[in-house]
């Protein structure tokens, strides 16, 4: 039972992320636009094969020079996080990194859905849709830490699948965003 509960968190947290993502791709067309014209340029579909040759040999690395798309799903992992709320215990009493102290077997709620909306940690624009806040001047990837980007938790139990999901959602991703206009 407790096996059927974990593969379900796994597949359903993927198939939000990409839900979202459809959405705010489809209330945005101009970042789709960028995100279609990025597969183009840099994974070179074959035309009659649309992408389905070019993913025979996907990669990381190829991955990885789509940086709209990876914008836009950190963008829709990080207004809509697949796991809005948590809850750990401790086993004996600590003191937190925010200095306050706790007793033992208190549990605690992690809010990552409003934390991932504060203005003072992610600044005036942090309820806005901005692909590009995960883009770097010079073009490539900008890296948050994952005590700020707490879609897959921080510390030793945090997300397994991280970089695998990844790879899968923008696998998905493009393959409809190529393919059709959402
Ligand atoms: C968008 C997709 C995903 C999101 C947002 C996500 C999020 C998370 C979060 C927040 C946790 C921490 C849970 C906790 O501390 O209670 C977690 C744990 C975990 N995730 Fe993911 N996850 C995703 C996809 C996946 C996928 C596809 C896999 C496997 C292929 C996976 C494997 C795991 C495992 C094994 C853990 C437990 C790690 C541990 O307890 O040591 N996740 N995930």
């Amino acid at each position: 039972m407790m096996h059927l509960v974990i593969l379900q968190i796994r597949r359903d947290t993927t198939s939000a992320a990409l839900t979202w993502l459809s959405w705010l791709v489809a209330t945005n067309p101009s970042v789709e636009n960028k995100i279609r014209e990025e597969i183009i340029t840099k994974l070179h579909p074959k035309e009659d094969n649309r992408l389905r040759l070019c993913f025979s040999n996907v990669n990381d690395l190829e991955m990885k020079k789509l940086v709209h798309l990876h914008g836009a799903l950190c963008e829709s992992l990080w207004l809509f996080p697949p796991v809005p709320i948590q809850h750990k215990a401790s086993l004996q009493p600590d003191i937190l990194p925010s200095s306050n102290n706790i007793g033992a077997n208190t549990r605690m709620l992690l809010g990552l859905y409003s934390m991932e909306r504060m203005e003072t940690i992610w600044g005036k624009d942090c309820l806005e849709f901005k692909p590009e806040r995960w883009i770097i001047e010079q073009g490539g990837i900008k890296h948050e830490p994952s005590y700020k980007f707490v879609t897959f938790n921080s510390g030793p139990r945090s997300c397994l699948g991280k970089d695998m999901t990844f790879i899968q959602m923008k696998i998905i991703a493009s393959v409809i965003i190529y393919n059709h206009n959402i």
